[in-house]
């Protein structure tokens, strides 16, 4: 068992206690971390929302959800009992002032040093009040945290009403917004990978690099989520956040240290970097995709309008190619991908070199294929780097393209945090590295709008895809004008 890092007690409230995320998340997270014996006993769990409902009925409720999403992990009953004694429930509408905040109040420890979070799994159009409200119940204390779930807003405007909403009950420091694609532990590895490994930073730019892929494709469709999504799309849900998170860890500057603001300043001068998108610019470098019915993994899978129950424009997928306009990368294309329905779950980066300028070896040898580090985030984490090698045997002079392989599943054994469990040990440490700053987010949206507004005025085209595929035709079109193509190897 690796060193845990050991934490404060703290005093934990889950707003949207009854919902997906809490049940599905937060609470197993949380039951993770106590399993490992990492959260102090003297510490309180209380879950709210506005079902009446009492401390043993949500217990029982959070149990049953655990055996429901983790089959292959049974409970094991001194460790749940343990947990459960320390997990209440509130009724309560954390958007009302009148609700009751004094009941919350006494669920937690008065002692004014002990750690808080408070955590907002709920609609964003009320983080605003929900802050206000937790201030005004006298709850707020100078080691309170609050955690907010994206998305922070809809567009530019929205996410700036709630930040200064926020901002007028907490500090900056205080405000952790999660991207849970921050606490995967191949992209933390990322930073592990690109700057203590000496032979990466010298061929990390424009001179040696052809290009880089960022693709998150997921197997599963909008579901359930579906009059949430339809609001959203896949530009809005996936882009302005993990995409671009990913893409800023890729393209940053080596930061000093991994200190909360050394990592977020260099962040956000890659957002500031992005080359906007114009009417002029968008249909050149852009794909909008919805999922028609298909069949997944031998399954039937309904199309998006299927689900949704009417018809829709909202994107289920989305391609973009950007640019980073700075020293290191210009001319490097980011190509970024993602969408619903797509033939597997799979997420990568990969950072493609240049060819060799000349080759050695005459066409009968093979394809001489270029370098490519490929940084597989889920599932089977792991990294590759892809080769020119010579086959052996005695074929004389073939080459042959292949793997160095980290794979994570064999190299390392024991089980490591997801990243929920990760993120929410971060807030109780009170670290900030792993969150976004106020004016990423704020960068993020302004780049996401710009490419909104330029669908709208140029009336870009929402191309169908079938269940089960690698999106629409004209996202590999996107790469193929360029002479390349997604690298969409399992
Ligand atoms: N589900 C997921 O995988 C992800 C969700 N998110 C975000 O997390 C947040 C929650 O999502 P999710 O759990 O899916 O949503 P759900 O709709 O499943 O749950 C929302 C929860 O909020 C509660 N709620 C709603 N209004 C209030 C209120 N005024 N006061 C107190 N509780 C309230 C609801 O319970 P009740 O009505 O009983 O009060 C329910 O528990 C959203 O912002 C979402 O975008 C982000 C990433 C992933
Ligand atoms: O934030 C979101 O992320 C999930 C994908 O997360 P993952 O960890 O399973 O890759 C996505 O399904 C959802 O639509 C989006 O809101």
């Amino acid at each position: 068992m690796a060193k845990l890092i050991p934490v404060d007690p703290f005093d934990c409230v889950v707003f949207g206690a009854t919902g997906d995320l809490a049940l599905r998340k937060l609470m197993p997270a949380l039951y993770h971390r106590w399993r490992d014996g990492q959260i102090p006993a003297s510490s309180r769990i209380v879950g709210a929302a506005r079902a009446a409902l009492s401390a043993d009925e949500y217990r029982a409720m959070a149990r049953e959800k655990y055996q429901a999403f983790f089959p292959d992990d049974p409970i094991d009953e001194k460790t749940w009992k343990g947990f459960a004694e320390r997990l209440a429930y509130c009724e309560l509408d954390a958007g009302d002032a009148g609700s009751n905040w004094a009941d919350l109040s006494a669920l937690l420890d008065p002692a004014s040093g002990k750690k808080r979070m408070f955590y907002f799994a709920l609609p964003p159009s009320i983080y605003g009040d929900v802050a206000a409200n937790i201030a005004r119940a006298g709850l707020k204390t100078p080691q309170t945290a609050v955690v907010l779930e994206k998305p922070i807003g809809f567009d530019l405007a929205s996410a700036r009403a709630i930040n200064d909403a926020v901002g007028r009950s907490f500090e900056e420091r205080q405000v952790f917004r999660i991207d849970h694609y921050l606490g995967k532990e191949t992209v933390q590895n990322l930073l592990i990978l690109r700057f203590a490994n000496a032979i990466f930073e010298p061929l990390w730019n424009a001179n040696v690099i052809d290009h880089v892929q960022i693709s998150v494709n997921e197997s599963i469709g909008a579901g359930g989520r579906a009059s949430y999504y339809d609001k959203s799309g896949a530009l809005r849900d996936m882009v302005q956040n993990h995409l671009m998170q990913l893409l800023c860890l890729v393209a940053m500057e080596p930061p000093l240290e991994l200190a909360a603001d050394v990592v977020r300043d260099e962040k956000i001068k890659v957002l500031r970097a992005l080359r906007p998108f114009t009417a002029a610019t968008v249909k050149e470098n852009s794909v909008r995709g919805q999922y028609r019915a298909g069949v997944i993994d031998g399954r039937p899978a309904p199309g998006y309008e299927e689900e949704l129950g009417r018809k829709s424009d909202t994107e289920t997928f989305v391609a973009l190619k950007a640019h980073i306009d700075n020293w290191r990368w210009a001319g490097v294309p980011f190509y970024l991908r993602t969408g619903k329905r797509m033939s597997a779950r799979r997420s990568d980066i990969v950072i493609q070199f240049k060819n060799v300028a000349h080759s050695i070896v005459g066409p009968e040898a093979g394809a001489l294929h270029p370098v490519r580090l490929v940084i597989r985030l889920q599932p089977d984490e792991g990294v590759k780097l892809m080769l020119m090698t010579k086959d052996p045997g005695p074929g004389g002079m073939r080459l042959k393209y292949v793997p160095l392989n980290l794979s994570y599943a064999e190299t390392f054994t024991r089980r490591y945090p997801d990243a929920y469990e990760r993120l929410l040990m971060a807030v109780v440490r009170g670290d900030l590295a792993l969150f976004m700053r106020r004016d990423e987010v704020e960068a993020a949206w302004a780049w996401v709008d710009d490419i909104l507004q330029a669908w709208s005025d140029e009336a870009v085209k929402l191309y169908p895809y079938t269940a089960g595929s690698d999106g629409p035709a004209q996202s590999a079109m996107l790469l193929d004008r360029d002479g390349r193509e997604w690298f969409d190897e399992t």
